[in-house]
């Protein structure tokens, strides 16, 4: 069984979809529920990613949020303790079932993570990397890759004349928006984000908000945030998570400005949290 097979990207031609096809799920959550060890921290998760929209997953420290986009690549059942039930469907696929190509998955569902984690090697090395390991060995081939991929990232200019310095000589922002660059040469349906501006300054905040917006004309985004402006000003849709649970998720504006439960009102006024 094969995830690509199943759903191979249209080409530019045909990619002329409704609004609606466009929006289709690409990750659907029915009745999730996880636990480490006897502790249940996902309670009955039901969520949408849609097709090239940005998703913001919000809620106080230790509601979930991680949990839940970790969930999404099968990345938390690397722990051993960690047992869930439900049903989380990747383009009509279920997950976990026994069959499902897992290594397939990560391929197609990139994630960046709070702290800029570039590989100790060149910036080459470090966008060309996840490709040789796909097998491309073809040099020009993977130059083009690691140009298209820091051009989508926004960070070309920045590194197009050192790219045989190591990455760790570049800023925490650029380091991020490299490790953005990486997950995009592997070419990912999905991109999950766990805080990916938590350890940045405003001005490389505001940067790799920009390059969010820019990205998903291409790819559909789950991002994690402690930043409700943030959250406001670059998703789509935005999920509130409190103690495990989704109390409400909804166009971001209605969440922002008109949300239903009063707990949502009382996280995004600052009450709590
Ligand atoms: N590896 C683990 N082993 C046991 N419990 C864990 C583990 N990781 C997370 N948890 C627990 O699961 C719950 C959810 O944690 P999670 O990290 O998903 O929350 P979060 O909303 O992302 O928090 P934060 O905003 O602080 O990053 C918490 O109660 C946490 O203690």
């Amino acid at each position: 069984m094969s995830i690509n097979s199943l759903q191979e990207r249209p080409s530019r031609e045909e990619a002329t979809v409704t609004q609606e096809e466009a929006r289709e799920a690409v990750f659907r959550t029915e009745g999730l529920n996880l636990w480490y060890g006897n502790t249940q921290a996902l309670h009955n998760i039901e969520l949408d990613q849609r097709a090239n929209e940005v998703t913001a997953i919000i809620g106080p420290s230790g509601c979930g949020k991680s949990t839940y986009i970790k969930t999404l690549n099968r990345m938390v059942q690397m722990n051993p303790i960690v047992k869930v039930t439900g049903k989380v469907y990747y383009r009509d696929q279920n997950i976990f079932d026994r069959k499902f190509p897992v290594e397939e998955l990560r391929t197609r569902v990139g994630m960046v993570f709070q702290k800029p984690n570039p590989f100790p090697k060149t910036i080459f090395e470090n966008v060309a990397y996840g490709p040789k390991i796909h097998g491309i060995r073809n040099k020009k081939l993977l130059a083009e890759i690691v140009e298209e991929s820091l051009k989508g990232a926004a960070i070309w200019e920045e590194v197009k004349d050192r790219l045989q310095e190591n990455a760790f000589g570049l800023s925490g922002g650029q380091q991020q928006r490299l490790c953005i660059a990486r997950c995009l040469a592997i070419e990912p349906d999905v991109i999950l984000m766990d805080e990916p501006t938590s350890a940045l300054d405003p001005k490389s905040t505001l940067k790799v908000e920009e390059l969010v917006q820019q990205l998903k004309s291409k790819y559909s985004i789950m991002i994690v945030t402690h930043n409700m402006q943030q959250a406001a000003r670059i998703s789509d849709r935005t999920a509130f998570f409190l103690n495990g649970e989704v109390i409400e998720f909804d166009e971001t504006d209605k969440i922002f400005s008109n949300p239903s439960d009063k707990r949502t009102e009382d996280y995004i006024t600052g009450r709590f949290g």
